[in-house]
This record gives structure tokens, sequence and C-alpha cells, in this order.
């Protein structure tokens, strides 16, 4: 860890971020001095670490029986393209009957007794209870303001996979007609944990915070996941010869793990050169599942979407142990909210993937093969180079159902 740091940040709260970073770590582990250790003693710490207990293996069951043959699934609808693209969502759902009863929550920050940043308690409870949750993109301000409303709640629920899958469309060209990748993104912690602060004029501090705990937690979900999807192999992305000891830690984690999937081939490839290789030649990703920390996760999400044709098409899956939450990979798409611009693929192939978690396969297969035969077929959005709106687009998938 770093030597202790002069001044809070802006919010004032850097001595109790750092006070909780230690202890997430020292949960963590309890044996390794890893806040001491100077960068040469990544061999110390490994050694500590190998005779540590590993995490049981992921369990992410939607165990819920529906009431009246109905499920109720907690729905956040967001903020920006959000609402436009939820409603397509609501108009599809009904139009495809769908056993789903939505619960509509808001998670409107506000700053309760403590003084700290809350989301309502509804909203907490809602998804707690029904264990499965929609969203749609929440807005986070630039630089100042309130913490992300995403990191929240996958911090709140111990959301510790983002799955992100970015397959080709057919009968959608692009540069490459064979994109088929996924990545497994660290959830809750890495660059994302949000412990910064200035220590003195000019000179800020962001910590990236690694836990062997949900490093590993995160490499046994991608093994498992590589394993329920006939992929042969997983591939751990990282920095580790910058980040010596965190991303060092990570890829610790990820061989310790391999080590139970013999059947899995494992291997490790640098983000930079991982970035290269895809955009000059996704084939090869095919074939396996990709894990990595979270900030390495978010940006690459982004870069395979491009080769598919955009942020339009992605979805994902934050997997927790006793919820999980489903969203597109984009954002509240500020430059053309309210203007029935929208593509919500990406929200609906995100509902499908809630779907098949829920075991509603025949539901998700259905409307999968709608949207897919309608954007097949020309009845696109902008975005794809299409002439259609948001509506307009749905009503071509409901056509098709
Ligand atoms: N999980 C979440 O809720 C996420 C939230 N955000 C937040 O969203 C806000 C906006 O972020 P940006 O950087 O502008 O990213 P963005 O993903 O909202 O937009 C990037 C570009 O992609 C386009 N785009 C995104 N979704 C689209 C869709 N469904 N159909 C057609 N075009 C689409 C946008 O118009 C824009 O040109 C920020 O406050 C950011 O923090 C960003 C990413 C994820
Ligand atoms: O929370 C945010 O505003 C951004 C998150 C993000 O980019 C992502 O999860 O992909
Ligand atoms: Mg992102």
């Amino acid at each position: 860890m770093i030597a202790a740091p002069i001044r809070s940040g802006s919010s004032g709260t850097m001595l109790r971020a750092v006070a909780a970073s230690r202890n997430a770590i020292s949960a963590a582990q309890p044996v390794c001095a890893v806040r001491t250790a100077p960068r040469s003693a990544w061999r110390t710490s490994s050694r500590c670490m190998a005779t540590m207990p590993l995490t049981s293996a992921p369990t992410s069951a939607f165990a819920k029986e529906p009431v009246n043959g109905k499920y109720t699934v907690s729905f956040i609808r967001g903020d920006g393209i959000g609402i436009e693209i939820s409603e397509a969502v609501d108009d599809i759902y009904k139009a495809a009957g769908v056993p789903i009863i939505w619960e509509n929550v808001s998670v409107a920050p506000y700053i309760n007794k403590q003084g700290k940043q809350s989301i309502p308690d509804e909203a907490i409870e809602s998804i707690r209870k029904n264990t499965v949750a929609l969203k749609g993109p929440l807005a986070t301000p630039i630089g100042k303001g309130h913490v992300s409303l995403n990191l929240t709640l996958r911090r709140t629920f111990s959301l510790f996979a983002n799955v992100r899958p970015c397959k080709s469309l057919e009968g959608y060209k692009t540069p490459y007609d064979n994109v088929d990748t996924v990545l497994i993104r660290e959830n809750t912690e890495g660059e994302y944990s949000g412990i910064e602060h200035e220590v003195v004029d000019g000179v800020v501090q962001s910590i990236k915070l690694i836990t062997l705990e949900a490093s590993e937690r995160v490499a046994r979900y991608a093994f498992h996941h590589a394993e329920q999807n006939k992929r042969n192999r997983v591939t751990a992305v990282h920095k580790a010869n910058i980040m010596k000891m965190s991303d060092g830690m990570f890829l610790h984690a990820c061989r310790q793990v391999a080590k139970e999937y013999p059947n899995i081939q494992y291997d490790e490839d640098l983000l930079d050169r991982a970035c290269l290789r895809i955009v000059q030649d996704p084939a090869p990703y095919a074939d396996r599942v990709m894990v990595m920390p979270n900030l390495y996760g978010d940006i690459l999400s982004d870069m395979c979407a491009g080769l598919i044709g955009g942020l339009g098409l992605t979805p994902s899956g934050n997997i927790g142990k006793d919820a999980s939450i489903f969203e597109a990979v984009h954002g509240s798409g500020p430059d053309i909210a309210g203007q029935n611009k929208a593509n919500p693929t990406a929200l609906l192939l995100s509902s499908i993937m809630m779907l098949r978690h829920m075991r509603l396969f025949d539901h998700a297969d259905k409307i999968e093969s709608a949207i897919f035969r309608a954007i097949a077929e020309g009845d696109r959005t902008g975005d794809l180079g299409g002439k259609l709106g948001t509506r307009e687009f749905t009503k071509a998938v409901i056509k098709r159902l």
C-alpha cells in the first residue's frame, strides 16, 4: 500500500477509503503482507497465497418460482436513451407473451443520514427479493458529482463477473464476419475501486485495488462459463509486465484456478497485444473466454462492439451469487437521447441473456430470432445504416415474432 497520504480528496473520504481498502485486502489475505511488500517481493506473496483455500464454485442460479405462472423482475429503466429502449422491451415482451411482471425501480441517489451517497432501499429490496433485474444505462457525471450508480449496483450486490459476449450478426456486413468474443470482466474492484485522493497540490493518487478473493472468484466463473458454453480455452488479459503485483496476483489466481479445469486450456496475453490481435483477426478468439481486471474489460468490450457494428448491439450480464443484473454495454447515449434514434437491440439481447438465466429458453429463442431476422432483412436503425427509429424497429421485431 501507499505511504500515508497528506490530504483528503474533494469528498473528504480519503482516509476512510484507504482504511476500507486495507480492510478489504486484509480480509482477502490475512497472512500476506501485500501492504508493505515491494514489487520484488511478489514471489513471497505468491507463495503465501498458494497455501490459501480457493473459494467454492460460482453459483448464480435463478431459483425463484413463478407466482400464477408469472415471474417478477426488477426493472431500472435508466437515463437518456434508457427510457426509449426500455419501452421497446415492454412492447416486445408484451407481444411475445413473456410471463414477466416488471417491478419498476428508481436508483436515483440521495445523501443518507450518515452523509453518504445511497440508492433507495426500495430498489435494493426489490432486486434482493426478485434476484434478477434488467437495467437501462445510467449516466455518471464526469470529474465531479455522484459516484457511478452502475458501479454502486455491482458492488451492492457483489455482481462479481460481468459477462460481455460480442458476435457478428448474420446478414449485417462489417469488415469481419466472424467475430465471436466472450469477455468476462472482474466487476467489483480494480481500477474502479473509486479510491482517490490528492496527496499534495498537483499530485493525485487513484488506487487500483486487487484482491485474491475477487480475482479467484471471477477466474473460476470464467472457467465455469467456458466449460458450460463449450469454449476450450481461457485467456487472462493483463498488464503484469507493468503492474507486477496487482495484475501479477490476478494472474496467480487464474493459474491456480486453471489447475481445477484440466480440460480447458489456459493462456495469458498482454492487453495491448490482445487489442492489436483482435482488431487484426478476431477469428482465433471464437474458441475461448477472456478474463481480465475491471478497466481492461470496460475498454475491450467497447472495442469488440466496434467490430460488429457498434454499441447498439452488445449485451451484458452482471452475475452475482444472490442476484444478477442484465444491461447493455453502452451508456445513456446523450447525443441521441429523446430522438427515437437508439437501437434497442443491445438491451433486448441483454434481456435475452436474462431469460436464459431464468431458464425461459423458448421465449429467449423466439425474441432473439425475430431481432436477428429483422436486422438481416434490412429493417435497421440509423446506427446500422438503416432508416428506422427505435419505435419502428420495435414494430419490425414484433411483426416477426
Ligand atoms: N452501464 C451503464 O449504464 C453505462 C453508463 N455509461 C454512462 O453513459 C453516459 C454516456 O456515455 P458515452 O461515453 O456517451 O457512451 P455511450 O455508450 O452512451 O455512447 C457512445 C456512442 O454510442 C452511441 N450509442 C450508444 N448506445 C447506442 C444505441 N443503443 N443505439 C445507437 N447508438 C448508440 C451513442 O449515440 C454515442 O455516439 C456517461 O455518463 C457514462 O458514464 C457509459 C457506459 C455504460
Ligand atoms: O458507470 C458508468 O458510468 C460507466 C460504466 C461503463 O462504462 C461500463 O460499465 O461499461
Ligand atoms: Mg464502458
